[in-house]
């Protein structure tokens, strides 16, 4: 015997690029997002009984995304998978449940002679910005915002020392060392209890700010914090997010150790190489440390 226990379904990868035109100034402003949209409820006989009744096609999930993209505020980015989270369950009588992800890519201005151009851009890394969305029928939108993909790098600043030693440990003590990530780091809002709850809580601009927020503090923290370990530098970001932006309750950060070796030339004419004197390094792929947290307001530690 067996039984479905769980079924979502919809479109994933769905790509949009909308253009602002500004009639007044001439000035033009474009956001590029992928999109997933998955849809649950009444749909089991889908499954278990071939019946395409109750299946909203994924092609009109990709139409409604575009759709809704024209007719809707696409910025803030939570604002818009908070409508698309909510428009199936409002649409559809048998569906109550959402799940959205919307990836805006970046696109910043370009500057000719030092003057922003008011309608060319370019992409300045592979960095996005995120936002997850899972809304239920009476039960609320949890918006989870976040930066993924933001690659750092500092060459002095970082420490690893007084580690657990044993018959298993061959890493040499460092006070001195390359460190290196990719960002990820999520942000949990408050729940939010209807989609005009969003659309106010947007009209406040609070959640561009705490996506500019996050971005500084991240960046500021990994630039300045004289790091004595990759779990000690993502803790101080997460707790000065949580201070410094109400609203949201926890806090996420997964961050990869990315590894840099040094390489001992000395059998090369008794080049100096490793240590002080260390200046080409070997950047490894694999494997590499992979540390994450979770820091929630007013939470007594569990751990
Ligand atoms: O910042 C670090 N944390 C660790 O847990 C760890 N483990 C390791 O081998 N190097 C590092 N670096």
């Amino acid at each position: 015997m067996s039984s479905l226990t769980s079924a979502r379904y919809g479109k994933d990868n769905v790509r949009l690029l909308k253009v602002d035109r500004c009639p007044k100034t001439g000035i033009q402003t474009c956001t590029e997002m992928t999109v997933c949209v998955l849809l649950s409820g009444d749909i089991e006989t889908s499954y278990t009984k071939a019946d395409n009744s109750v299946v909203v096609a994924t092609d009109s999930t990709k139409n409604t995304i575009h759709i809704l993209a024209k007719t809707t505020p696409i910025n803030p980015p939570e604002l818009f998978a908070s409508t698309l989270a909510t428009h199936f369950v409002n649409q559809y009588s048998h569906i109550h449940e959402t799940f959205v992800k919307v990836i805006t890519h970046r696109w910043t201005r370009l500057d000719v002679d030092g003057k922003p151009h008011p309608h060319s851009f370019h992409r300045d890394g592979v960095e996005t910005r995120n936002v997850d969305v899972h809304y239920q029928r009476n039960g609320g939108l949890n918006l989870r915002s976040s930066i993924v993909g933001l690659h750092v790098l500092k060459t002095t600043g970082s420490q690893f020392h007084g580690f657990v030693r044993d018959e298993f440990t061959t890493l040499k003590e460092t006070w001195d060392r390359i460190l290196s990530t990719e960002v990820d780091a999520v942000w949990e809002w408050q729940k939010f209890r209807t989609l005009e709850d969003v659309k106010s809580f947007a009209a406040t601009g609070k959640f561009d700010k705490a996506w500019e927020l996050a971005r500084y503090v991240t960046l500021k923290t990994f630039c300045e914090d004289n790091s004595a370990s990759v779990q000690a530098t993502m803790y101080k970001m997460a707790q000065e997010i949580i201070e410094k932006a109400p609203g949201i309750e926890h806090v996420e950060y997964s961050l990869p150790n990315k590894h840099f070796f040094e390489i001992d030339l000395s059998w090369h004419k008794g080049l100096k190489n490793t240590g002080k004197d260390a200046e080409v390094y070997a950047p490894q792929s694999n494997p590499n440390g992979l540390i994450k947290c979770r820091v929630s307001r007013n939470a007594k530690s569990k751990l």
